[in-house]
Order: structure tokens, then C-alpha cells, then sequence
């Protein structure tokens, strides 16, 4: 069985964070692993509350999989802060670890901070540089780029500029732009892909990117090449989107399974 690592935070309410990564990894067949960066009390009307786990732990959990399993694609969600950032990357290229998808977390879709602001710098010149892709929401771009949030920048700017960070490619997710379309940009630092999907009209996108993200991960550890993954992986979550899952008061998580084996 193929086996994917993802390295996040614990979402109480199970719809984002570590739970959608497992359950979105379990969806492709494929064995996910986990390591937790940091526990969330959150649910669907926001985050009420977090911890860091201690840098040690981390560490240690880090050596744990790595050293034992056979991980062919790592995601990393909420990573929290430096230090975390840090031990993160020091394992990731002694492990020599392939296909490290990079959802550099920021900021949950409930407004809530999620990384700690002088943090920003270390996921730059410590983590992007290592990874195959990087997935940032159109927010994260541009504070990745050093721009202001209230800036209007087309997707192809961000990504390019994104792409000097010394990623493999780029892929800008426009969920929350305006219009009929939701449309995500790839970027290898030469050419531009587009894979876009009609809008759902819903506000229950809970998860979204770490789901993404995390089929991205699914999908490469399966041995599809970045393209296929991602096409593969836009379908998977707009299908996710639609069917929704309405378990809370808030802003609802999406459907990771449906479609579900049955024993009868
Ligand atoms: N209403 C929608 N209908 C269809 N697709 C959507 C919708 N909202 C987001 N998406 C898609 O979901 C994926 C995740 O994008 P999004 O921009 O929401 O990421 P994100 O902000 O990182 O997610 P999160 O809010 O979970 O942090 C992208 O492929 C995006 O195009
Ligand atoms: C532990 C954790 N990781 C990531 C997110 C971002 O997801 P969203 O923006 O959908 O809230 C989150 N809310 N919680």
C-alpha cells in the first residue's frame, strides 16, 4: 500500500487539519501517517482555542514514522511557528524524504491566526525551498510575497513570483476570488496550467485547502505526475464541496467520502 505522511494540526471538529488529511488520503486508498504540530479546539464556528506541541515531541514523532515507514509524498498543513518550521525542514532532508507538498496554513478560513507572523520568514527560506509544490490561497500568496492583502494581483503574478522561492512549482488557489468560476494556477517558472471547476454556492468550505492539498499528496504518492495529481485531486474536492457535510452551526466541512464502500 502506498504510504503518505501528513505533518499538521489537530482540528477538534474533524472537518480541516490532520482528520481531513487522513480521511481525504483513506478516500485515494492510500495509508496516511500523521504528525501533530499543534491541537485545535475548533469546530465549525471557528477556532476556539490551540497549542503548540512541544518541538521535542514533534521531533521525536518525526523519527518515529520516518524511520519506519515508507512515505512516498509528505504534505505539511498549520505548522504553528519557527521552531516547528525548522525541525520540519532539518527532518525532511535527512529522511531525504520525495514529493513534500507544502499548504503553507496561515489563517483559517474562520479568520482565526494559525502561524505565528515571524514565522513567515523561516517557512520561506527554510521549507518552500525543499518542496515539490507549494499551495497557497490567494491570501497567503501574497503575504508570501510581500504584498498587502487589499492589493489586487492576478493569480500568474503571485505565482511567478512565488516560484523564485526555489519551489518545483507553484500552485495559487483562487477559492476566494469572485465570480462563476473557481479557478486554481500552476506554475513550473515556465508555463502556466489552469484547472478550474463551476463555483459551488455554498459557504461550507471548511477544509478546503487542506483537503486539496492533501489529494495533491494522495495522488503523488500513487505515482501520478504533478499535472494528473492536481486535475485528479480538483475533482476530487469540488465533488467534496458539493455533497458537503452539515454537522455544525458554522461554516460546515466537506464531504471527504462520497462515495463509501458498502457491506451490503
Ligand atoms: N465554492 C467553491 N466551489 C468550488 N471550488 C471551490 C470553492 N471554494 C474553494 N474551491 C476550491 O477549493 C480548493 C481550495 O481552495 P481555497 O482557496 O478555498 O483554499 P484555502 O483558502 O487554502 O482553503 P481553506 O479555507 O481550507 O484554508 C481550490 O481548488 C479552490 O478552487
Ligand atoms: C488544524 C487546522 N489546520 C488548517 C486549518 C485551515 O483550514 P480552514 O481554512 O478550512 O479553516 C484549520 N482550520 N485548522
Amino acid at each position: 500500500m502506498k504510504q503518505a505522511l501528513t505533518i499538521a494540526g489537530s482540528d477538534s471538529g474533524g472537518g480541516a487539519g490532520i482528520q481531513a488529511d487522513l480521511k481525504t488520503m483513506t478516500a485515494f486508498g492510500v495509508y496516511g501517517a500523521s504528525v501533530i504540530t499543534a491541537i485545535t479546539a475548533q469546530n465549525t464556528l471557528g477556532v476556539q482555542s490551540f497549542e503548540a506541541v512541544s518541538i521535542d515531541l514533534v521531533s521525536k514523532q518525526l523519527d518515529s514514522v520516518l524511520s519506519d515507514l515508507d512515505f512516498a509524498a509528505l504534505k505539511t498543513g498549520m505548522l504553528a511557528n519557527s521552531k516547528i518550521i525548522k525541525i520540519v525542514a532539518e527532518k525532511v532532508k535527512e529522511y531525504k524524504v520525495n514529493n513534500l507538498v507544502v499548504d503553507p496554513v496561515m489563517v483559517a478560513t474562520s479568520g482565526d491566526i494559525l502561524l505565528a507572523k515571524e514565522a513567515i520568514t523561516i517557512i520561506k527560506d527554510k521549507l518552500i525551498p525543499l518542496a515539490k509544490i507549494i499551495t497557497p490561497n490567494l491570501n497567503e500568496a501574497k503575504v508570501l510575497s510581500g504584498r498587502r492583502i487589499d492589493e489586487k494581483l492576478s493569480l500568474e503574478v503571485l505565482a511567478s513570483e512565488l516560484h523564485k522561492l526555489g519551489c518545483e512549482y507553484v500552485l495559487v488557489k483562487g477559492g476566494h476570488q469572485k465570480g462563476d468560476i473557481a479557478k486554481d494556477l500552476l506554475f513550473d517558472g515556465v508555463d502556466f496550467v489552469e484547472y478550474t471547476a463551476k463555483r459551488v454556492d455554498t459557504k461550507d468550505i471548511h477544509g478546503t485547502g487542506c483537503t486539496l492539498s492533501a489529494a495533491i499528496a494522495s495522488n503523488l504518492a500513487l505515482g501520478y505526475d504533478i499535472k494528473e495529481a492536481i486535475e485528479r485531486s480538483k475533482r476530487y474536492i469540488t465533488e467534496a464541496i458539493k455533497a458537503g457535510c452539515k454537522v455544525g452551526k458554522g461554516n460546515n466541512p466537506v464531504n471527504h467520502f462520497t462515495r463509501v464502500y458498502s457491506l451490503e
